[in-house]
């Protein structure tokens, strides 16, 4: 199936479905984007000699000059160090403005990447190959890339949208649980945010999703993509405030990726504490019943995420010590939050299942307490 992103000159399809990687060039057709003779595959060094090399194969039948790029896999390759080495590749590849940069891996490589296809040259087309869960339902589509600063997410970046978006569902066979695990917490985001019956269906549905349910997985990759699709077209560049709620959880939860230190804490993970918090101040103005967050708590702990930063999953060994954060500390992260405005943090908080709304009044008493209390 295809999703369309429609951005006016912008627009891009998602292609979904099994077998894609093997066939980009068919994708590419019917996503009607130019394979041009140079190309660079950046991906991590997990994925270097089995999705990226398919991709690398699959091009190579054409002549033409094909490069791999491999960073070092997870979190603290969003960095100034790895998007140089890319840059460099680029260079060695003498890679020119049609050139095209196709990102294959998780939101990392995705962010990465596509950051440099931003700025290289002044901008280069980039394709997104989504391999873990989390890319595919969230980061490779609506075209938000960069890379972090010590003291905040994705800090430095661009908005720069793929050309297409190829989503190949069978290759979440090989992807770890941890990281599948981290894709259900974007997944259980949009519902809280934008689909109380999609929320409904993925209560109902824990077992099959658990499982990898080929089926189930192309019903949570598609709906996922069809609302992140759908905010992207309303509000591209986060400037009405509508794409901001995809932001739910996201205040907590890069404070708390930037201070566990990146990488220690995944961002599904984070996602899936910072939601929670949320919920609990939304409470604790009185917009939404505890039963609200209950439901989210549940579902998110049946997918095996966290909802505390106390949880099983999240202080087992070596991080049961790192992870208590001081709440100052944790306010000074959010104060760099990139939705902030005139010096005020922004929250997104449920006003009931299947809706949020932007907060910018919350009291810094609250938050505290809701850090205590998920300590
Ligand atoms: N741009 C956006 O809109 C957006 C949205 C959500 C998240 N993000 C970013 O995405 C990043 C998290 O992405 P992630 O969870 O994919 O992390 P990731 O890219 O680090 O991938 C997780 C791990 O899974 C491995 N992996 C990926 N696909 C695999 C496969 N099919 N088989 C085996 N191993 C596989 C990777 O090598 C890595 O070790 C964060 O940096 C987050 O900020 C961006
Ligand atoms: O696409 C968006 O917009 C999102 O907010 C999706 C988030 O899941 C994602 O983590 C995003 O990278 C966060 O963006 P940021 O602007 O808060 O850095
Ligand atoms: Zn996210």
């Amino acid at each position: 199936m295809i999703v369309s992103v429609s951005l006016a000159e912008r627009s891009y399809g998602i292609a979904i479905g099994p077998g894609l990687l093997s066939q980009f060039e068919d994708a590419a057709e019917r996503l009607e984007f130019d394979v041009p003779r140079t190309v660079i595959v950046v991906t991590d060094e997990n994925l270097r000699d089995s999705h990226a090399e398919s991709v690398a194969q699959a091009l190579a039948k054409e002549r033409r000059n094909v490069a791999v790029h491999a960073v070092p896999a997870g979190e603290r390759s969003k960095s100034m160090e790895q998007l140089s080495a890319i840059y460099d590749a680029l260079v060695d590849l003498k890679a020119d403005r049609k050139s095209l940069v196709i990102a294959v891996g998780g939101g990392v490589v995705g962010d990465l990447s596509g950051f440099a296809a931003a700025s290289y040259n002044r901008g280069m087309p980039f394709v997104q190959v989504p391999t873990s869960l989390l890319a595919m339902v969230d980061s490779s589509v609506g075209g938000k890339t960069g890379i972090n600063h010590p003291k905040g997410k994705n800090l430095i970046g661009a908005f720069h949208q793929p050309v297409g978006v190829i989503v190949d569902t069978d290759v979440l066979s090989t992807l770890p649980d941890r990281d599948y695990r981290g894709g259900l917490a974007e997944v259980v985001k949009y519902g809280v945010i934008l689909d109380a019956e999609f929320f409904d269906w993925l209560e109902q549905n824990v077992a099959p999703i658990n499982a990898r349910d080929p089926a189930a997985l192309e019903h949570v990759v598609a709906r996922s993509c069809e609302l992140k699709a759908y905010v992207v077209k309303e509000d591209e560049r986060e400037t009405t405030g509508l794409r901001a709620i995809l932001n739910y959880g996201h205040t907590f939860a890069h404070a708390f990726e930037a201070l566990a230190g990146y990488g220690e804490l995944s961002h599904g993970e984070a996602v899936a504490i910072g939601m929670i918090c949320a919920s609990r101040l939304a409470e604790l103005r009185g917009l939404i019943d505890a039963q609200t967050t209950t439901r989210q708590i549940e579902l998110l702990c049946a997918f095996g995420l966290p909802a505390s930063l106390g949880d099983e999953e999240v202080s087992s060994g070596r991080l049961r010590s790192r992870l208590a954060f001081d709440s100052d500390e944790v306010i000074e992260r959010m104060k760099l939050d990139k939705k902030n405005s005139g010096g005020k943090i922004r929250f997104i908080l449920p006003k009931k299942m299947g809706e949020v709304g932007l907060f910018d009044d919350c009291e810094e008493e609250d938050v505290r307490g809701i850090l205590a209390e998920i300590a």
